[in-house]
C-alpha cells in the first residue's frame, strides 16, 4: 500500500488515471490513449459511459452484507470509491439510479458512514480545517484540491443528523450533500468543496478509538470557537470571495448565532434551519391547495420551540403574509408549544425568536384556563381551542400526536394537515399509518424520516419526507446561475412556493405532498428559476429578464458526460 516513488508513478498517463475529475477509465478512445500516454495502461476494450455505468451499478448491487445496514454501508463505500476514481461516471450512475442510490450516498446510510469514518477511510476528499492549524487557515484554503469553487458545505460535526457528535467523521455529510448538489442541482462537481471544521470531539469513545483520525481534544467552545469560525470565514472571503457557503449539522446552540452573524455579510444559508423550513412550507403549500384552504387562512400548532421549529414558523408566517395575511394576524395564528406547554407572554427564558409567538392573556381569553399555569395549556387543550388546520411536530417527543389529539383536530377540519417531523423514526410524533387510520384517510401527512407507504381503502400512498434535499441543490443552482451575492429570506420563500407548485397531490388526490425522488432534478430547475428571479428582484443579482434567468439556469446545469 501507499505510493511508491518510482518514476512510473509520475507519468502523465498514470496521473490522468488517478485524477477523478479527468479520468475516463476504459472510455478513453484509441486516439486519446495515444495522445495522453495511456497506451498499455488500460485493458484494450474501449467502452461507452453506458457500459461503464452498467458495470459499476452491478458491482454496487453485488455487494453483500451480514445485515441490511452493513450491506448499505458497503455499498456506500463502493460508490464513494467510484466517486474518487471517476466522477463523471459516478454521477452517470447516480442519475440513472437516483431512487436507489440516494439513500446510499445520503441519509440514512451516510450517517453510518460518518460514525465509521475513521474505519472506512480510503482517500482524502475536501478540506480538513483543524483547530491546531488556526494560524494558517489561508494556507489550508490555498491548498484546496479545486481552484474554482461555487459551493462549500461545511460542518463542525457536532450534530450529525440525529447521531450527535461525530467529530472529524462529520465530513461524510458535506461530501454527501455536495454529491446531491451535483446529482440533483446540476452543480459542476469540479466546483464543489466539502469542509469539516475539526474543533475536537466530545465523544470520549470516538476520541479514544485508536483509529480516530481527527484532532484528539475536547471541543473548543466559547470565544475560542467563535474566533476560529470567524478566522475560517475570513479565510474563505479572502480566498474564495463570492462562494456559496452552506452551514450544516452544527449544534443548535451554534447554528443560529453563526447564521445571524454572517447572513448579511456572505452568500450563505443554514440548511438545517432554512432549508428544512422551506421544504416544510413547500409541503404545506401543496397540502393547503388540496384542502381547499388558502395559506393565509391556516391555523398552525407547532410542537417544538427549538431553532428548527421556530425557523419553520417564521417561514410559514412569511408565506401567509405573501398570500395576503397581515403579519400580526399570521403570527397570531401560529401557536408554539415547548415541553412545558403553550408559549405565553412573560414566560421566563424565552429567546426573542420564541417570544414572537408567545400568546397574551387577552389572546387566550375564552379558553377557560389559567394562563399563569402553562401546564394546563397542553397540546390537547391547545388543539381544542385553536382548532388548527395544521399540526407540526419538531419536538423529538415520540407519539405525542396521540389518537385523542388527532381525533379532536379532525373533528374541526375536513383535511387535517399533520407533519410529524422529528428524526429519526423512533422520535416521530406519530406514525403515518395511524394518522390515516384515525382520520379515515383524510389527514394530509408529511414526515421528517422515511416511512413505508400508507395503506388506505386498499390503495397505497407514498408519504412525503420533508428532507432539505428538496431545496438546497436548487438554491445552489439558482444562486450560481443568477450570480447572486446573498441568500435572502424572500429567495427561500420562493423556493418553498415553487416546491409547493410541484406537489403531486395537486393533480393526483392519492399523490404525496412532495415530488418523487426521481423527479427531483426536474423540480430543482423550476425551484432554481424561482430563486434566481427573486435574487434579481431583491437586487442581490445582476439585472436579468425571466427568460434570461431561465436560460442561465439551463446553461449552468452540469450533466455527466465526457467532454
Ligand atoms: O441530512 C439530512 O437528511 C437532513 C438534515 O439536514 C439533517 O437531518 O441534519
Ligand atoms: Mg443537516
Amino acid at each position: 500500500m501507499g505510493d511508491t516513488a518510482t518514476s512510473s508513478s509520475t507519468t502523465a498517463g498514470l496521473q490522468l488515471l488517478q485524477d477523478p475529475l479527468l479520468n475516463r477509465g476504459t472510455a478513453f478512445t484509441e486516439a486519446e490513449r495515444d495522445e495522453l500516454g495511456l497506451r498499455g495502461l488500460l485493458p484494450p476494450q474501449v467502452e461507452t459511459i453506458e457500459q461503464q455505468a452498467d458495470r459499476a451499478w452491478r458491482s454496487v448491487e453485488a455487494v453483500e452484507g451480514t445485515s441490511a445496514t452493513s450491506r448499505q454501508l458497503a455499498q456506500h463505500i463502493t460508490l464513494r470509491q467510484l466517486q474518487d476514481t471517476n466522477e463523471v461516471l459516478f454521477y452517470e450512475v447516480l442519475s440513472r439510479h437516483v431512487e436507489e442510490a440516494l439513500p446510499l450516498v445520503y441519509t440514512p446510510t451516510v450517517g453510518a458512514a460518518c460514525q465509521r469514518f475513521s474505519q472506512i477511510y480510503r482517500r482524502p476528499r475536501g478540506l480538513f480545517v483543524s483547530y491546531p492549524d488556526r494560524h494558517r487557515l489561508r494556507e489550508v484554503l490555498r491548498n484546496r484540491p479545486r481552484a474554482e469553487v461555487d459551493v462549500i458545505v461545511v460542518t463542525d460535526g457536532q450534530r450529525i443528523l440525529g447521531l450527535g457528535d461525530q467529530g472529524v467523521g462529520g465530513m461524510g455529510i458535506p461530501i454527501g450533500k455536495l454529491s446531491l448538489y451535483t446529482a440533483i442541482g446540476g452543480i459542476d462537481p469540479a466546483r464543489t468543496l466539502p469542509i469539516v471544521l475539526d474543533v475536537g470531539c466530545d465523544d470520549d469513545d470516538l476520541r479514544d478509538d485508536p483509529f480516530y483520525l481527527g484532532w484528539r481534544h475536547p471541543r473548543v467552545t466559547g470565544e475560542e470557537y467563535e474566533e476560529f469560525v470567524d478566522a475560517f470565514v475570513a479565510a474563505v472571503r479572502e480566498e474564495l470571495p463570492g462562494v456559496l457557503l452552506q452551514w450544516e449539522d452544527f449544534a443548535s446552540k451554534n447554528a443560529l448565532p453563526i447564521l445571524d452573524r454572517y447572513r448579511d455579510q456572505l452568500l450563505t444559508f443554514n440548511d438545517d434551519i432554512q432549508g428544512t423550513a422551506a421544504v416544510v412550507a413547500g409541503a404545506m403549500t401543496g397540502a393547503a391547495s388540496v384542502s381547499g384552504t388558502s395559506l393565509r387562512e391556516q391555523r398552525v400548532v407547532m410542537v417544538g420551540a427549538g431553532s428548527a421549529g421556530i425557523g419553520v414558523c417564521d417561514r410559514l408566517v412569511q408565506a401567509m403574509v405573501a398570500d395576503g395575511a397581515t403579519e400580526d394576524d399570521a403570527v397570531a395564528a401560529v401557536h408554539v408549544l415547548d415541553v412545558g406547554g403553550l408559549l405565553v407572554e412573560g414566560q421566563a427564558g424565552l429567546t426573542p425568536a420564541q417570544a414572537r409567538y408567545a400568546k397574551s392573556a387577552e389572546q387566550l381569553a375564552g379558553w377557560g384556563v389559567d394562563v399563569e399555569r402553562r401546564s394546563e395549556l397542553d397540546l390537547l387543550t391547545v388543539v381544542r381551542n385553536v382548532e388548527p388546520t395544521a399540526l407540526i411536530g419538531l419536538s423529538s417527543a415520540h407519539g405525542i400526536f396521540t389518537r385523542e389529539v388527532i381525533t379532536e383536530m379532525a373533528s374541526h377540519v375536513e383535511r387535517p394537515i399533520v407533519f410529524p417531523l422529528s428524526n429519526p423514526t423512533s422520535h416521530a410524533e406519530a406514525e403515518p399509518q395511524d394518522l390515516s387510520d384515525w382520520t379515515d384517510g383524510r389527514a394530509l401527512v408529511a414526515t421528517g424520516s422515511p416511512f413505508p407507504p400508507v395503506e388506505q381503502d386498499g390503495a397505497r400512498r407514498r408519504v412525503a419526507q420533508c428532507n432539505n434535499v428538496y431545496v438546497f441543490p436548487a438554491v445552489g443552482l439558482g444562486v450560481v446561475a443568477s450570480r447572486a451575492t446573498r441568500v435572502t429570506d424572500a429567495m427561500l420563500l420562493q423556493a418553498a412556493l415553487a416546491l409547493g407548485e410541484q406537489s403531486p397531490v395537486r393533480h393526483d388526490p392519492g399523490g404525496a405532498l412532495l415530488p418523487e425522488v426521481a423527479d427531483m432534478p426536474t423540480a430543482a430547475v423550476a425551484i432554481a428559476e424561482a430563486v434566481a428571479r427573486q435574487a434579481v428582484a431583491d437586487g442581490v443579482a445582476p439585472e436579468a429578464t425571466d427568460e434570461e434567468v431561465a436560460a442561465a439556469v439551463r446553461a449552468a446545469r452540469w450533466t455527466p458526460a465526457y467532454r
